[in-house]
């Protein structure tokens, strides 16, 4: 019966990621001032993905707009283990990304382990990985000066849920999403994975669904643990825990697929970071906010992690005259 023009305007907000973007540009450009030469990025680009090759660009689009360093080096498959080898030996280089998959395999796996753990932007290395999971924070414990990295996608997806406002920053640092209950359809183990693991250690619940099943990772009741615990929801589906989530984030790498709206609670703010369009148009009759693609933050985040590479390294060259000044301190911690 009701025409489109009939129907009242849509009370959902679209927030577009360049606005999340420019917001985080600020806080790159502060600290691109307090360094003396252009950081330099090394993009390694070793398979035929259309969706890597128009990533890449876009990155190096952003570098050279903010004055950053961006070389794209297009190797075979057979020479990506020798190209990183080199970046990883080249002084001028100060972070590297490959670009995956290449062969699809655990192959895959071991060239991300061989990347400098100094110049990994993307925090693939299993020193990164393995803070994530276990929420350590620092490299330096107590001390608490240099930050661990992390992924840049999942990260990219919580600097827009904080910039929605779904963090709340009266609470403790660490226990900002308590309450909220998220799901994440995707469970890749670079994004989907991390991501569900990521929002549970800001204190969320978080359903994680992929076509295997669904699993809720959270900190316990009252957020008793100090990282998330994961739990198989056997015979559960989408439809089950959709209409119990205010925050739904999509990452399905499927044209064909289309997420059923007419699950979501009215209200929920949703997000997409497939490259693929998941919600339907509809998606703006039933949510609050909808983010309908974010790599323009994931790229913002890639430049923010290089910077904190930088700054760790720095920090790592400043500790002996730090112990001379302060005799003492090494037998002190040692
Ligand atoms: N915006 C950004 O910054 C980035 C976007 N992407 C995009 O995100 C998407 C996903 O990337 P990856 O996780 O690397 O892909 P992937 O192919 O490694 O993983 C996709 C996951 O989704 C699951 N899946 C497929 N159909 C599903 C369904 N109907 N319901 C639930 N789960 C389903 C798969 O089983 C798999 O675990 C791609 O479109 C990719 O281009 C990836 C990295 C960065
Ligand atoms: N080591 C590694 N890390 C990656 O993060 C990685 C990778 N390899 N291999 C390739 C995929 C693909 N990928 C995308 C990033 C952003 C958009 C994206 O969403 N871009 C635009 C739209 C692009 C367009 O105009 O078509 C946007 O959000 O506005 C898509 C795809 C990252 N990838």
């Amino acid at each position: 019966m009701s025409a489109p023009t009939d129907k009242p305007p849509s009370s959902c907000k679209v927030m577009l990621s360049k606005n999340v973007a420019n917001h985080l540009l600020t806080e790159v450009h502060e600290g691109l001032k307090t360094l003396e030469k252009p950081p330099h990025l090394v993009g390694l680009l070793a398979n035929n993905d259309p969706a890597a090759l128009t990533y890449a660009q876009m990155t190096q689009k952003t570098c050279e707009e903010n004055g950053f360093k961006y070389s794209m080096r297009q190797v075979s498959r057979d020479d990506i283990e020798q190209a990183i080898l080199n970046a990883n030996t080249d002084n001028n280089v100060d972070g590297i990304i490959v670009y995956y998959p290449i062969f699809g395999t655990r192959q895959d796996q071991y060239l991300q382990q061989i990347v400098d753990v100094t110049k990994d932007v993307e925090g693939l290395s299993h020193r990164y990985i393995f803070n994530m999971y276990q929420n350590i924070r620092f490299l330096d414990g107590e001390a608490k000066r240099q930050k661990s990295i992390l992924p840049c996608t999942p990260l990219a997806n919580i600097k827009i849920l904080e910039y929605l406002n779904i963090y709340n920053t009266i609470l403790p640092y660490g226990n900002r999403l308590f309450g909220h209950t998220i799901c994440v359809v995707n469970r890749s183990e670079v994004v989907g994975r991390p991501l569900a693991a990521l929002l549970a250690n800001d204190g969320a619940c978080v359903y994680s669904v992929d076509i295997t099943g669904v699993q809720k990772f959270t900190r316990g009741e009252g957020l008793q643990k100090k990282t998330h615990e994961i739990v198989d929801l056997e015979g559960k589906t989408l439809k089950d825990v959709v209409p119990l989530c205010d925050v739904v984030i999509t990452g399905v790498p499927s044209d064909k697929y289309k997420f059923d709206t007419s699950l979501l609670r009215e209200g929920a703010v949703c997000v997409n970071f497939s490259s693929e369009k998941n919600f339907p148009y509809e998606v703006r009759d039933k949510a609050s906010l909808f983010v309908p693609s974010i790599g323009k933050v994931t790229i913002v985040v890639l430049l923010r992690n290089l910077l904190r590479l930088i700054q760790n390294k720095r920090m790592d060259d400043v500790k002996p005259a730090e112990a001379t000044e302060r005799p003492g301190t090494l037998e002190a911690s040692s």
